[in-house]
């Protein structure tokens, strides 16, 4: 059973793997993480396929009974209706997600996603029982003009958060722009300063109890390598993987990260 931060490793696959494709990585990661008798109350493990993969993803894990979660990348801020291309939350739901992602940065930059959509996009995924995962971050010009570096993320907080009230369950990625798939990793104590003031703002926000129940995930160049130091830190409750996602053997190890020497 998953239970108030618990740590939770996700898989964000971007625009990668097909449905067979996505059946076949599924399969083996479960066939792994069973070998090494992985603790799935430990650590919660979920995967962000694309949209066309979420049903593969789904009878694969209904049919094997596998206790992976899984989530869709994205969703439409709109309930139904003339919106063309766009994946409602409810249809998601209707294919067994846990999760939505928000405000990944590759849609605010890429599709100009402003805080606004953010906002109605985190409301549309409540309404249909997704968890929202709202991403927030820095760009390197962003950190570099500020005298804080948490101040961008805790503005993108709160605005994606107008409208949740306390005991509301969500989850933070802090991804600084400057560090997605880039292999430039911000350092372990970067990290810790950023989500321990997303921790103060979700306080100031929320309450203090909500803040204390809230898992802050971060991500940006998450590697097995890297994991161990990263989750050392008390405000960091996960990671947020992209491209070591889409290796087994990756991430497979970063879900592991207790078995690592020394973490
Ligand atoms: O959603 C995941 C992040 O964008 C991190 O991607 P990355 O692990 O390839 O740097």
């Amino acid at each position: 059973m998953v239970t108030a931060r618990t740590p939770l490793m996700a898989g964000n696959w971007k625009m990668n793997f097909n449905h067979l494709q996505s059946i076949a990585f599924v399969q083996k990661l479960a066939w792994t993480l069973k070998d090494v008798q992985h603790d799935f109350e430990q650590v919660e493990v979920a995967v962000f396929p694309p949209f066309t993969d979420i049903r593969s993803v789904q009878t694969i894990i209904q049919a094997d009974k596998l206790e992976l979660e899984y989530g869709a990348q994205d969703l439409s801020q709109h309930d139904s209706g003339a919106y063309t291309g766009d994946i409602s939350g409810e249809f998601i739901r209707t294919l067994g997600a846990r999760y939505a992602l928000v405000g990944h940065s590759e849609r605010r930059t890429i599709h100009g996603e402003d805080d606004e959509i953010c906002r109605a996009k985190v409301n549309a995924a409540l309404r249909h029982e997704l968890v929202p995962v709202l991403c927030v971050g820095e760009s390197l010009e962003e950190r570099e003009a500020s005298a804080n570096p948490a101040d961008v993320s805790i503005k993108q907080l709160k605005a994606g958060l107008a409208d949740v009230t306390p005991g509301t369950e969500i989850v933070i990625a802090y991804e600084p722009v400057w560090a997605i798939g880039t292999g430039q990793v911000a350092t372990a104590e970067q990290a810790q300063e950023v989500c321990a003031a997303l921790r103060g703002a979700l306080a100031e926000q929320l309450g203090e109890e909500t803040a204390a129940a809230t898992r802050i995930l971060y991500g940006g160049s998450v590697k097995p390598g890297n994991v161990a130091s990263i989750m050392r830190e008390p405000d960091i409750d996960g990671a947020l993987i992209g491209g070591a996602s889409l290796s087994i053997e990756d991430f497979s190890s970063i879900i592991r990260y207790r078995s690592h020497v020394g973490a």
